[in-house]
């Protein structure tokens, strides 16, 4: 039998403080201990050894996993990461949020993520679609529009998903658009799939703003990541009027205390691959973007960047987590005592996988719908649940990423007992 204290015994990193929110939201909602052991548990997980023939002939091999966290509300769903960080434990509890923010946001899934330890920016194309090839082969049993539906996450792209559903739908034998999601418009995406995340997160970061009486136009902002979510939220916010006065990727990070020109930055991007060396700017150290004095901080890169030896030098009014567990819990609690609101990522982020949902809905109908009509259900979803999170907070008197917890997780809950799972 699986003891509770084994379960919160795991190394520090994100399965530990995923499990670690769970725990408080249980407690809180008054579940006995099995409810908490069954949802801290995936129920389903498959690690498997992707081997490549690379362009010069050698071979390589990757380890890729899939985890399953729960399906008690509808088929699997979550990105799909292509990192040298990943391992078995972060893809757990990355699986785990994409359950969260799914009932959060009444999307009709349960949770899943997969990922592949590599590093994507030292393989060619042709060596990535064999990998990604191999990869949906090794997990197509487990996958499906009604079993599991893989989207982009760090390091893959349309381009990925797109490798993903040709291979799936070769074995089927019938071309599949619903096993994927973020997949290119001329494969069955959806219009707004590319920037919902950002859009999603930047309706939040508005409303929590707004919340502590900051207005956009006087706003300035720090975004850590510059990738399909860091990059459009700084888009979004210096086009809602707020000055983003600093960015960085994996090279460094720059900054300009007047306002970064986020078009131009975005070209210079596109044209070198990364932020640093931008001429209108001047390099700073990428920690210390963090602990900037600015009203908005949008972590949008890794986990565990917010922790307990460094939160507490954390100035920003506002945290709006672009990012999946950018802010440990230990972290939280220092940002809690110094009276910074953090949005959590099961909120913050949610508008990727709303948008993915739209897009698995739309190959479903067979029916394409106009980038306005996917744009104004997602601000609607994006903003009531803002309004049911900020309020429950407030019944409950405890943080938004508690209460963000405790509605999702209350849900779930629900759910298994409705189908019986449980007495
Ligand atoms: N894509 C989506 O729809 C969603 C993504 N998320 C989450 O958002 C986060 C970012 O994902 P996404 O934008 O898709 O991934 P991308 O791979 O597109 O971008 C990641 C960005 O983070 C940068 N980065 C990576 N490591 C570091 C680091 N240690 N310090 C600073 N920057 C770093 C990368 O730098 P470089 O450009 O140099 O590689 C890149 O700019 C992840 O936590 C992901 O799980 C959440 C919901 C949906
Ligand atoms: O779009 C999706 O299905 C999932 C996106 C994702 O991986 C996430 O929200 O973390």
């Amino acid at each position: 039998m699986t003891a509770t204290a084994d379960l919160l015994q795991v190394p520090a990193g994100p399965l530990h403080d995923a499990r670690t929110q769970l725990r408080d939201a249980t407690d809180l909602l008054g579940y006995e201990e099995g409810v908490f052991k069954m949802l801290a548990t995936p129920r389903r997980e498959v690690t498997v050894s992707i081997p490549l023939r690379r362009d010069d002939g050698t071979i390589d091999l990757f380890t890729g996993h899939r985890v399953q966290h729960n399906f008690s509300r509808g088929p699997a769903k979550g990105g799909l990461r292509y990192s040298p960080d990943v391992d078995l434990d972060e893809v757990r509890a990355l699986a785990m949020w994409m359950t969260w923010k799914c009932a959060l946001l009444d999307v009709p899934y349960g949770g899943a993520k997969g990922g592949v330890r590599i590093d994507p920016r030292n393989y060619s194309q042709a060596e990535l679609e064999r990998v990604t090839r191999r990869y949906t082969s090794e997990i197509s049993p487990i996958i499906g529009p009604e079993r599991d539906i893989p989207a982009p996450d760090i390091g893959t792209d349309e381009r990925t998903m797109a490798w993903l559903m040709d291979t799936y739908s070769v074995q089927q034998g019938y071309t599949v658009l619903g096993v994927t999601t973020g997949k290119p418009l001329s494969l069955g995406g959806s219009l707004g799939r590319s920037t919902a995340t950002s859009r999603g997160v930047v309706h939040v970061a508005l409303a929590a703003m707004e919340s502590r009486g900051i207005t956009p136009a006087s706003a300035t902002a720090a975004v850590q990541g510059f990738g399909k979510v860091g990059r459009y939220a700084a888009r979004f916010l210096a086009e809602a009027g707020t000055r983003v006065t600093a960015v960085s990727d994996q090279y460094g990070a720059i900054g300009d205390p007047a306002g970064l020109d986020i078009p131009a930055l975005e070209d210079h991007v596109d044209a070198t691959g990364s932020v640093v060396g931008f001429a209108r700017s001047e390099p700073m150290d990428a920690e210390e973007l963090l602990f900037l004095e600015v009203d908005l901080l949008v972590p949008a890169a890794v986990e565990g960047v917010l922790r307990a030896d460094n939160a507490d030098r954390v100035r920003a009014r506002v945290i709006v987590e672009g990012a999946n567990g950018p802010t440990t819990p230990e972290a939280d609690a220092i940002l809690q005592a110094a009276d910074r609101l953090v949005v959590p990522d099961i909120l913050a982020n949610a508008g990727g996988v709303i948008v993915s949902y739209f897009e698995w809905v739309q190959a479903k109908e067979a029916y394409w719908w106009s980038v306005d009509e996917v744009e104004s259900r997602l601000a609607q979803r994006m903003t009531s649940a803002w309004e049911r999170v900020s309020e429950h907070a407030l019944k409950l008197d405890v943080p938004l990423r508690t209460a963000a917890t405790c509605l999702a997780v209350e849900r779930v809950a629900q759910a298994h007992l409705q189908r019986g799972l449980y007495p």
